[in-house]
């Protein structure tokens, strides 16, 4: 009886996270207009130096995430995601292979790296992304994440839209896009066992799913921001 009650109670919570696909910002008419091949040079280098300033916060997010807990086991696999953005030597890791993307756009290195082309939309979202991480419990940071539950899919379809339309990319910039298929769902797998594992009553799970609502409008303001800056 208590085994089903908990079941049911952990698969609706799971449903309840899931359903944030919907608010997904894959929806986001910048999203859409990209994956229909619809955007110019301009507006694709708009949206690979903007969302550079994301990708350079991620790994401290994750240290925020990481200092903030106290579980050994859950530090130990959460390390690897520093691990995969920043590498362990020069020319490796995301943040590199985001920086390759920059160059198969047609950014230098450097213009990227000094986020000049980074708009005030984007920065503040990210940085209340990076906030929220070291300002809230843990677990609720690790809900956050879980966006990457829906990643994935449009990562598959961003491949095969630059593979289709944005010929004028040399595909090599697109390693990045690749290397997330993997990494991804891996991660989200592991942040869905520990909220799962440490969101038991109620009032813990609702505000997993609102660490999940939050971040779904991080990412859906960066887009707004990016959207207004190239497309408007
Ligand atoms: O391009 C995308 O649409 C996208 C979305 C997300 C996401 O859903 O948060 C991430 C990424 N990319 C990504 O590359 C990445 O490393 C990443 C880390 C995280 C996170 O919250 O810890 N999300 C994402």
């Amino acid at each position: 009886m208590t085994m089903t009650t908990t079941v049911t109670a952990t698969d609706s919570f799971i449903d309840a996270l899931r359903s944030h696909a919907r608010r997904y910002h894959d929806h986001h008419p910048f999203h859409v207009a990209m994956n229909e091949g619809r955007l110019s040079p301009p507006q694709i280098r708009g949206w690979v130096a903007n969302r550079f300033y994301y990708q350079q916060n991620i790994p401290r997010k994750d240290a925020a995430i990481l200092s903030n807990c106290p579980d050994r086991e859950v530090r130990r696999r959460w390390i690897r995601r520093i691990v995969d953005h920043d590498g362990t030597v020069g020319g490796e890791g995301g943040i590199e292979a985001w920086l390759r993307l920059g160059e198969a756009v047609g950014l230098a290195r450097e213009e990227v790296e000094d986020g000049r082309h980074v708009v005030p939309g984007v920065r503040f979202a990210v940085d209340a992304y990076v906030t929220f991480a070291r300002t809230r419990p843990w677990v609720e940071a690790v809900a956050s994440s879980l966006t990457e539950l829906f990643a994935p899919d449009l990562m598959a379809e961003r491949l095969a839209a630059f593979e289709r339309y944005y010929t004028w990319i040399d595909g090599s910039g697109l390693a990045y896009f690749r290397a997330r298929l993997r990494q991804a769902p891996r991660d989200s797998e592991h942040a869905l066992e520990v909220v799962t594992e440490y969101c038991r009553s109620a009032e813990e799970q609702a505000r997993a799913v609102a660490a999940l609502s939050f971040k779904c409008d991080v990412l859906w303001s960066m887009m707004d921001a990016i959207d207004r800056a190239y497309v408007e």
